[in-house]
């Protein structure tokens, strides 16, 4: 059943009609063969069909014709940390007759299709690339983008627009809030040592922080993110939540990477380490990989003190396959690290149950916010890494996620924002209604 909307002109019936085939292609897929496919393709359908409007999914979801599939199923990306596109899975053809072909392929080595998928998680871990994509293929113009992202919003709706809702949440509440640094504080560019944060933001993250506890918690060292933000009124967690300076608080925080020190301006705070023992092996890698990816232009990794960053944002995207597999070569002499994507660059972390949500969690309960109900945690961030954070509020039911994305991404946040400019006024509006008394 394909029905065209009424009343349509020239140029969005050939929208429709883009959107429409796009949608019955995967959901073809999804109806048949999802479960040959493995989770990355099922996330990858399931960021796509979030784009449909909801009457274009029942018209298609009562088409019963299904397709066949042939050939073999790609490998299961999942447990490289692939990220979804918005795009077919590659190599997978839908033919005319609603034939689902899988083309067959060579017999490859195991670490070919691991650089290859490591690739593949690089170009669609950058939004830019994925834009380039589409319009390089004509298939998507801008007002497409729009509408896409427009439809995103309807799942992820800004929290600008919805801002009396929040408020009207918040009442009665303490509000804790997370900040993620990079591409939330601080726009994205392309020298990591120059992202700094401007003046403005800086005035609003302090004011906001003298009526909310306030944290920043970032991939970034804890030095390095305290030197950037340089403001004494708020916590840190560094190196992805591995490093947090938090308050001292009685009977709490006995874990036993916990030790008691002095901050900067000489007052005592907890300083929770789960990963010191890894850090002679960050400091190892670090120099191994400083070594290897020495002769690609662009390259730059920084030591993050207890995970490594390798950027590949300067670096010609012909060069990005050598610096997946001298990454993945160099990895394979640390069976206790791992690696995850974020934008445009290749994280290497300590394998270790401890991430940006359990971060948030140590937080809370550091500031004796925890199991309450009356406390409402907000998270604010714009990375793959932030979606643990999400993912922990989602799930404990008590806070809400923050998505800072001017493309559309499946996520665990609930509300979005475009851009750094949004999440100051954002930051701006909970101090107004703080002195307002609305909250
Ligand atoms: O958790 P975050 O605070 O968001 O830190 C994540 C990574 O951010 C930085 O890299 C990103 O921002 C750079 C500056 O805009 C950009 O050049 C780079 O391409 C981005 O990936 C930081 O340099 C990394 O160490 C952090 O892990």
């Amino acid at each position: 059943m394909n029905r065209c909307p009424p009343n349509t002109d020239k140029k969005a019936l050939k929208r429709w009609f883009f959107i429409d085939k796009r949608v019955r292609q995967i959901f073809f897929l999804k109806s048949t063969s999802l479960h040959l496919l493995g989770p990355s393709v099922n996330h990858h359908i399931f960021e796509v069909i979030s784009f449909s409007t909801s009457t274009k999914l029942m018209d298609i979801k009562s088409n019963h014709n299904a397709p066949v599939l042939t050939g073999t199923a790609p490998m299961n990306k999942s447990r490289l940390g692939i990220h979804s596109s918005l795009y077919s899975p590659p190599g997978v053809v839908f033919s005319p007759g609603r034939i689902l072909t899988i083309p067959r392929r060579k017999p490859v080595k195991l670490d070919d299709v691991w650089s290859s998928s490591w690739l593949d998680a690089m170009k669609s871990s950058s939004p830019t690339h994925r834009k380039k994509a589409k319009n390089s293929g004509n298939e998507m113009a801008s007002t497409d983008t729009d509408v896409a992202y427009h439809n995103w919003m309807l799942k992820y709706p800004s929290a600008l627009a919805s801002f009396e809702q929040i408020i009207n949440n918040a009442k009665g509440k303490r509000i804790a809030l997370f900040l993620d640094y990079d591409g939330t504080l601080s726009p994205i560019v392309d020298n990591p040592d120059c992202a700094v944060m401007s003046n403005a933001m800086r005035a609003a993250v302090k004011n906001v922080a003298q009526y909310i506890p306030t944290a920043i918690v970032s991939g970034r060292s804890r030095d390095k993110v305290y030197e950037f933000v340089g403001l004494k009124e708020l916590y840190y967690a560094g190196s992805h939540g591995m490093d947090i300076m938090g308050p001292v608080r009685q009977g709490s925080n006995d874990h036993p990477n916990c030790i008691r020190s002095t901050d900067k301006q000489g007052k005592e705070v907890n300083l929770f380490q789960p990963a010191s023992e890894f850090l002679p092996m960050i400091d190892k890698i670090y120099r191994s990989l400083v070594e290897t990816t020495k002769s690609i232009e662009g390259a730059k990794v920084e030591n993050n003190k207890f995970c490594v960053s390798v950027h590949y944002r300067n670096v010609d995207e012909k060069h990005w396959k050598t610096i997946a597999q001298y990454v993945q070569e160099t990895l394979k002499d640390y069976p206790r690290l791992r690696l995850t994507h974020g934008r445009k660059v290749l994280e290497v972390r300590p394998v270790l149950d401890w991430d940006k949500g359990k971060a948030v969690e140590f937080l809370l309960e550091s500031l004796g916010l925890s199991n309450s109900d009356d406390v409402l945690p907000i998270y604010v961030g714009d990375d793959r890494t932030d979606e643990d954070a999400f993912k922990v509020l989602r799930d404990g039911n008590c806070g809400f996620g923050i998505l800072v994305s001017s493309v559309p991404k499946e996520s665990k946040a609930f509300y979005s924002l475009r851009d750094p400019s949004e999440v100051m006024v954002f930051l701006k509006s909970l101090v107004v209604a703080k002195k307002s008394s609305s909250l």
